[in-house]
């Protein structure tokens, strides 16, 4: 059928077609049609949605990410047909049933991932299955490589190119804020690819974007890195791995990160930055991603073959992860706290210690320090005020403040501070709970919400003192914030009641 175009300003994918030329076409509400711009042959696959009203009869609704691949005008003439089912449901159900997924198989679902061809509830359902039925190594390095493939790879003229990646899970972890900078300062390229928050409260992108733009294509990542070393970017921006964020979206409200997924996610990304030197941040504990020290090895041992089938040497420190790294959580908090750090501060020590221990790894695989010297190098670059120097470029060379100070980022107006209801010691934190009331605040959408922690566990504490600060933007968020800590408790102190259950006996 042939219609006239109405670009439809909505920041999403899929067409608005009118009642009477859906009937005509025996197209039903979410069936899937092809649209073609007779001018330049450009395609895309959309989901109808009918109207009666916003696209009149003959006229066809396109909303803007859907034109982004058509580039069509209001008033042309688009063609649009009924598309036929695309190979990758068979596969996603093959899957679902416990199958094997072959390479041609892998590669078919992510170009359609990639093009839009299939559903947020389509890509979904690959998620999910591939959470309930992992995948082997075999299907890891084909899901790598096709998420690699399907993008842009950046090829620099030396190497060593040097790269570290966190899986995340722990809250509070910003030490791709030290380590970059250090690693740069050392004379190494990194070019720092980051995810927003997936499982988390802030994700690196998220924390960058306080900062800087974070929205660049592959060719300017390597142009900034040329040119002083390092960056850190959104990879969701950058056409490399593009699969990636469209995954990653659809895991984020379930807090999930299925594992074949997370080992592809990270590795595709380095590969395509053409990285040959990698180390994997693996946080373990209670309420992470990685329950225990074996999980983490097991871990470990999939990244570093991974690595290996993609001629990538790689190593990986499993780091502790009971709780959470320094004592902020949520963008702009994390941030002041990452650069106190690089301004000078001696603290938090859990931030500094595990920032330099991944730096100096890297450090050591590079040959700039002897084995067991990296951490020293890595402490002395960043006391020396070399990796603020370096801060300071790559933030100027991303569109930031060069000259911005700690001091000058402020965390959300709204505040509220939990004092221990009893004096004794900092039992527990819980991670999960922690992050859960950091998004309930607003984080990391809000750049300002989040919570600051004033005692980690082990600390000895008097009733009525400080335990954290929630902050948020917004009032109301602080408000269901505050509910849902009741709730949730995420930080016990010995001897304190945690709840009362009443007697069901009624006195008479
Ligand atoms: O939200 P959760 O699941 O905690 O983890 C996601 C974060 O972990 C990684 O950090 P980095 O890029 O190595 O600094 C990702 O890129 C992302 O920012
Ligand atoms: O970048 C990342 C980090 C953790 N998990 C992912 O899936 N991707």
């Amino acid at each position: 059928m042939k219609l006239v175009v109405k670009n439809i300003d909505i920041a999403a994918r899929g067409v608005l077609l009118n009642r009477l030329d859906a009937r005509g076409m025996g197209v039903m509400n979410g069936d899937r049609v092809q649209v073609i711009n007779p001018k330049n042959g450009l395609s895309a696959t959309a989901f109808v949605e009918i109207t009666s009203t916003i696209a009149q009869q003959g006229t066809l609704g396109i909303y803007r990410i859907t034109n982004e691949r058509l580039q069509m005008e209001d008033g042309d003439d688009i063609e649009i047909r009924e598309a036929g089912r695309p190979e990758s449901l068979d596969y996603i159900k093959k899957k679902m049933d416990g199958g094997k997924l072959t390479k041609e198989e892998t590669l078919t679902i992510i170009k359609d991932v990639v093009h839009d061809d299939i559903s947020a509830a389509e890509l979904t359902a690959y998620i999910t299955a591939s959470y309930i039925n992992p995948l082997d190594m075999d299907e890891v390095e084909h899901l790598t490589r096709a998420m690699v493939e399907t993008g842009e790879q950046i090829k620099f003229a030396s190497r060593p190119i040097v790269d570290k990646h966190s899986i995340g899970g722990v809250p509070g972890n910003k030490i791709t804020f030290l380590v970059v900078p250090i690693i740069t300062a050392s004379g190494l390229k990194i070019p720092k690819t980051s995810s927003r928050a997936i499982t988390g409260a802030g994700g690196t992108a998220d924390l960058m974007e306080v900062l800087a733009f974070v929205e660049f294509t592959a060719g300017e990542v390597q142009q900034m890195t040329d040119k002083v070393g390092g960056c850190i970017v959104w990879g969701g921006a950058t056409n490399i791995a593009p699969a990636d964020d469209r995954i990653i979206i659809q895991e984020y409200p379930f807090k999930i990160d299925a594992r074949g997924q997370m080992l592809a996610s990270v590795m595709a990304k380095k590969f395509a930055v053409g990285a040959n030197l990698v180390v994997i941040d693996i946080p373990v504990g209670q309420n992470t991603k990685v329950a225990n020290m074996q999980e983490g090895r097991k871990l470990a041992r999939e990244f570093i073959e991974l690595g290996e089938r993609l001629g990538m040497k790689v190593e990986c420190a499993l780091t502790y992860g009971d709780t959470p790294v320094g004592h902020s959580i949520g963008p702009k908090l994390e941030v002041i706290e990452a650069l106190r750090v690089l301004e000078g501060s001696q603290e938090p020590n859990s931030f500094i210690q595990k920032s330099i221990s991944i730096a100096g790894i890297a450090l050591e695989m590079a040959g700039k320090a002897p084995r067991g010297g990296g951490m020293a190098m890595a402490q002395d670059l960043l006391s020396s005020g070399k990796a603020l120097e370096k801060m300071k470029r790559i933030i100027e060379i991303q569109g930031g403040d060069p000259n911005v100070k700690s001091s000058d980022i402020l965390p959300g107006e709204h505040q509220f501070v939990v004092r221990a209801p009893a004096s004794g010691y900092v039992i527990e934190m819980n991670n999960r709970s922690l992050i859960t009331l950091a998004r309930t605040a607003g984080a990391p959408q809000d750049r300002g919400a989040g919570i600051l922690l004033h005692a980690k566990k082990g600390k000895l504490v008097k009733a009525g003192e400080p335990l954290f600060t929630l902050y948020a933007d917004r009032n109301w968020r602080l408000q269901k914030a505050i509910e849902e800590g009741r709730r949730l408790m995420p930080v016990l102190v010995e001897g304190m009641l945690l709840d009362r259950v009443p007697s069901s006996f009624s006195e008479i």
